[in-house]
């Protein structure tokens, strides 16, 4: 089990801290992601957790602080990031070098040869490090970390840059660990890493916790699957997508980013209407963790304010207490704050490629615009009253008509049109309030909108405290937040008449670069041995030696 309470640390007096107040538990048993952007703070987490640096809070390892662990190599693996990502010195053999890294921790040199066989690398051990790969040597390095056989392992991105097999490897090796009742702490920056990964994500946003969750309740807030689709007609497409209840995105120049509609219904009502696709794929796009800004005054456990989605009505900014300067939703396609769907690039309008023939016999989709829902009966995005400022002329009608999709399709809609569209093509039941577009060369047969739900089902507030979505003492989230969209990697084939397309450093104490296994303080039990070792999970499956 590792404690953090209250991990701050400020480079620059003046300057915004690096980490404000980070406190989350590591379960044994589970994998615990610590996931962030690019200098979200996640590495200096880790180096304040490990005694690296100074600063303020405290972790504890099994009730102990770094600096004060008896034996650190035998309770904690450390991988950090490594520059040039070389294990060791580039003209030892893995075998040398793990079993120098032994004596130096008094442990066996026996051991060095079973983490070899346990990281594959067993039909390496006798080549040079100059010539192993950024994987081999990555593996390395955890092979070290696992040398005094520790109970918890800490680990700074390691698969990052790695190939999918290494990757996947590595996966499996930190659930195997887990499994056998070791505690294991992994940095990421990606979401669908951690959702992979994690049994827990604990999200951190400029230095600031702003999620704390379960990976299902994680795979549910944060992660949303759509279908990209690409080619040369797709405002004609994105016309008859909104007919049939789906959210439309425009995604770059000549692209579509849909949802509540399945890939196989979009690509066989383009095939019907004769539309070419170059590109019709599956992807999952990250959504925001709800802003969580502590108040100045508020200390750990204060209450978390939410910065909800503004729009032009809302009038002017209330004045709020004084607060620590936090993440500020990033401007909306019409610059306003917090806007809900990200506008993708203000790229120019989808080409409108002429009409091609119509295939017969065509079943044309019934675009019903039947009677519009009631509020009860359907959750709907904002009216056009409460939308943002107008959008495109006349002559970018295509165009204006998705980005105008785009300004008034809230996250709420998205829930309205998972919940009313079948997702096997069946004709909704009823019209979808999905979207408003305008009239032009894109209209939509959609009724007005009613007013919005209260909150869509995942920002509701967590029903128990094991789904809790925020620290504890926090409020619930609420709607309204930025969304920012990341593709992820997408699957798929095109259907119709187109074409388809588918580290080494080590522990600061340790004598090496590329391990970290609190080499500090070597003695020479048999460190490998202890019954019911987390850190020998079976053997893996894994990359071979030829492999990245
Ligand atoms: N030694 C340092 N001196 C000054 N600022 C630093 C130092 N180390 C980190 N920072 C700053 O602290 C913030 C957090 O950086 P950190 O490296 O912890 O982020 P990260 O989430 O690990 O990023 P990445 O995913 O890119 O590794 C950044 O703004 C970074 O510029």
């Amino acid at each position: 089990m590792i404690q953090i309470t209250g991990l701050t640390k400020v480079y620059r007096r003046g300057r915004p801290p690096a980490l404000l107040d980070l406190t989350f538990d590591v379960r044994p048993g589970l994998v615990t992601a610590l996931l962030g952007p690019e200098e979200s703070g996640k590495s200096t987490a880790l180096r304040l957790m490990l005694d690296l640096e100074r600063g303020q809070g405290v972790t504890l390892f099994g009730g102990r602080t770094y600096r004060t662990l008896r034996r650190p190599e035998r309770e904690v693996g450390v991988v950090l990031p490594t520059v040039g990502a070389m294990a060791g010195h580039p003209g030892r053999t893995a075998r040398g070098h793990l079993r120098m890294l032994a004596a130096l921790a008094g442990v066996p040199t026996g051991r060095a040869d079973e983490l070899l066989e346990q990281t594959r690398l067993a039909t390496v051990a006798g080549h040079r490090l100059r010539a192993f790969s950024p994987g081999m040597n990555r593996r390395l390095i955890l092979a070290g970390a696992l040398l005094g056989a520790p109970g918890t392992l800490v680990l700074d991105a390691p698969t990052e840059g790695l190939s999918p097999r290494n990757i996947e490897w590595f996966h499996s090796f930190l659930r195997s660990f887990a499994v056998a009742g070791g505690t294991v702490l992994v940095t990421t920056r990606t979401p669908q890493e951690a959702a992979q990964l994690a049994d827990r994500v604990v999200t951190l946003e400029q230095g600031r916790l702003v999620a704390d969750q379960p990976v299902a309740d994680f795979r549910r807030t944060r992660l949303r699957p759509e279908v990209s689709v690409r080619g040369p007609q797709m405002a004609r497409l994105a016309d008859l997508l909104l007919g049939q209840g789906a959210l439309v995105r425009r995604d770059g120049a000549v692209g579509l980013a849909v949802s509540g509609i399945g890939r196989t219904e979009i690509g066989e009502l383009a095939y019907r209407h004769g539309i070419l696709l170059h590109e019709l794929a599956d992807r999952v796009v990250e959504q925001p963790a709800p802003r969580a800004v502590l108040p100045a005054s508020s200390g750990r456990s204060g209450q978390v304010q939410l910065h909800k989605a503004r729009t032009p009505s809302d009038g002017p900014r209330p004045r709020s207490a004084p607060t620590v300067p936090g993440p500020q939703a990033a401007p909306g396609p019409q610059g306003t704050p917090g806007s809900q769907v990200d506008a993708g690039p203000q790229a120019a309008p989808i080409p409108q490629a002429a009409q091609p023939p119509q295939l017969s016999p065509v079943r044309q989709p019934a675009l019903t615009a039947s009677t519009p829902p009631t509020a009860s009966s359907a959750p709907t995005p904002p009216t056009a009253s409460t939308a943002p400022a107008p959008l495109a002329s006349q002559s970018q009608l295509p165009e204006g008509a998705l980005m105008q999709a785009q300004a008034l399709a809230p996250v709420q809609a998205l829930v309205s049109a998972r919940s009313l569209v079948s997702s096997h093509g069946r004709q909704p039941t009823q019209a979808l309030p999905v979207m408003q577009a305008p009239s032009g060369s894109i209209s939509s047969p959609l009724p007005q909108s009613p007013p919005l739900p209260q909150s869509p089902p995942y920002l509701q507030p967590p029903q128990s405290p094991s789904a809790q979505q925020v620290p504890q003492g926090r409020q619930a989230p609420e709607p309204g937040y930025a969304l920012r969209a990341a593709a992820a990697g997408a699957t798929g084939t095109a259907t119709g008449p187109g074409t388809g397309t588918g580290t080494g450093t080590g522990h600061p104490t340790a004598a090496s670069t590329g391990t970290a296994s609190g080499a500090s303080a070597l003695s020479t039990a048999g460190v490998h041995a202890r019954p019911g070792d987390p850190a020998t999970p079976a053997p893996l499956a894994g990359p071979d030696h030829r492999s990245e």
